[in-house]
């Protein structure tokens, strides 16, 4: 294996026999050279992908897809039925089953257990030991045996010993949502500060943290891969896939593939003109741009986003805004057939897929409810004060669909329907920037 791949996958292949009844069992092994009495399940089949050193792979997927399988694999908790699983280095995971702790035994001890597994010394382990404990900050239960934990105290554990163990790659899965917020976002800093130097496996429902975190995603149905790709693309189309298995057969979304805009790696083209990322040849902060033409997403045929369009107030034809400036969005669509509470709504997000703000217009029509017929057009208006937003593009998600806060279908979404281009921005970190009225530094 090449030695900048992390972990390759080769063809690998996971079966469960699976007996319906307990005396199947019993047969099998008295008589089991005659007959076979139980049925063959496969939980992954035919599974290639390879991870680069020092990428984040996202590995999405519905319950029961294979995800906690192949990870078991790669850990190697669990053998392959067939095929070859390579890993280049030391894997440390965090994954639902637990860290593999003896419920008997204290925090402190299962600390220096766990990481033996890991090829630590002791010694290694006693030089550790306070930064493990102060990671985990389970106080004086660090002494108590581990089966007298909350789940949140034994993920802590759990993490503040992978973070500790030297990992080339780091293995995490759903677990980490028992954590409180604080203690996530202390993995979460961790996570990104390793993302710098090693490989990271992550597993999550979550769509907007996957484009946030991974470069890339593998996406397991039925324990087959059914996308490997960016994550952006990846995450897209396991979004509407979901969404289409809660429709069901009665509404049909089929793609909208264009070309793709805010990945676009050079260039971005705005009426006609070509300017490269990073430096534009205008002064002001915010460049919006419609991309209905080239926007990727999804309908189902019901309804149709037509227009999207930015202005200042004055409605002077600007393309160009500050930040802090009042702007009117429109989001203008069609139905074809008739709708009788439509939605229209709207998301900014960055080029992580980040959702930074949005709107719809359901909260505001709720005391009056309106209806459309089928051929008829409807409009969501949105006045808002636009934020400043550091250097960079950003996509503006349009979506119209029909329902209520509890059932709506999504009728159309286009993932970019327009593009933001920032430059010149002052802001240098954050993800949104505020006008501040002064600063100073005074010497007193
Ligand atoms: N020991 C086992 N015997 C039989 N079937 C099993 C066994 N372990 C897992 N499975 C089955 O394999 C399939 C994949 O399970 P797996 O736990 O890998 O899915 P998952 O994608 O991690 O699901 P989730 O998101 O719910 O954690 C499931 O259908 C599960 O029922």
């Amino acid at each position: 294996m090449s030695s900048d791949i992390a972990i390759k996958v080769e063809s690998i292949g996971k079966c469960y026999h699976i007996y319906d009844r307990p005396r199947d069992r019993l047969m099998q092994m008295i008589l089991g050279r005659k007959r076979q009495y139980f049925r063959e399940f496969w939980a992954l089949r035919n599974v290639d992908f390879e991870v680069r050193k020092g990428e984040t792979l996202a590995i999405i997927g519905k319950n029961g897809s294979g995800k906690s399988t192949l990870l078991q694999m790669i850990c190697s908790i669990l053998n392959p039925t067939c095929g070859t699983i390579k890993v280049n280095g030391r894997v440390a995971a965090l994954l639902e089953l637990g860290a593999g702790f003896n419920p008997e035994f204290t925090g402190r001890e299962n600390v220096y257990m766990a990481a033996a597994l890991y090829g630590l010394t002791k010694e290694d382990v006693d030089q550790r030991f306070s930064a493990i404990a102060t990671f985990a900050d389970i106080g004086e239960h660090i002494e108590q045996p581990v089966k007298t934990y909350s789940s949140g105290m034994y993920v802590r554990l759990a993490f503040a010993v992978i973070a500790h163990v030297d990992a080339d790659i780091l293995v995490v899965d759903e677990a980490l949502a028992v954590g409180d917020a604080v203690f996530t976002q202390k993995c979460m800093r961790f996570i990104r500060s390793f993302q710098q130097k090693g490989t990271l496996l992550f597993v999550s429902h979550d769509t907007a943290a996957v484009q946030n975190l991974c470069e890339k995603a593998l996406w397991l149905a039925n324990g087959q891969v059914k996308g490997f790709g960016s994550s952006k693309e990846v995450s897209e189309a396991y979004l509407q896939n979901s969404l289409q298995e809660v429709y069901g057969e009665q509404i049909n979304l089929s793609s909208v593939t264009k070309k793709s805009s805010i990945e676009a790696d050079a260039q971005v083209t705005t009426n006609g003109r070509e300017i490269s990322r990073g430096f534009v040849d205008y002064d002001a902060k915010l460049k919006i741009v419609n991309n209905l033409s080239d926007a990727n997403g999804w309908k189902s045929g019901s309804a149709e986003i037509i227009d999207v369009r930015v202005s200042n107030l004055s409605e002077d034809g600007r393309e160009v805004f500050e930040g802090g400036e009042l702007i009117r969005l429109n989001i203008r669509a069609r139905a074809y057939t008739d709708l009788d509470r439509p939605i229209i709504g709207f998301t900014v997000k960055d080029r992580l897929g980040q959702d930074l703000f949005g709107e719809n217009t359901l909260p505001f029509t709720a005391y009056n409810k309106k209806s459309v017929k089928s051929g008829e057009e409807f409009e969501g208006s949105f006045c808002f004060q636009l934020p400043m937003l550091p250097n960079g593009q950003y996509a503006l998600l349009a979506a119209v669909a029909n329902g209520d806060l509890h059932e709506h279908v999504q009728h159309h979404w286009l993932h970019d329907a327009a593009i933001i281009s920032v430059s010149s921005s002052k802001v240098r970190w954050g993800l949104v920037g505020i006008k501040f009225e002064s600063v100073k530094l005074s010497v007193i």
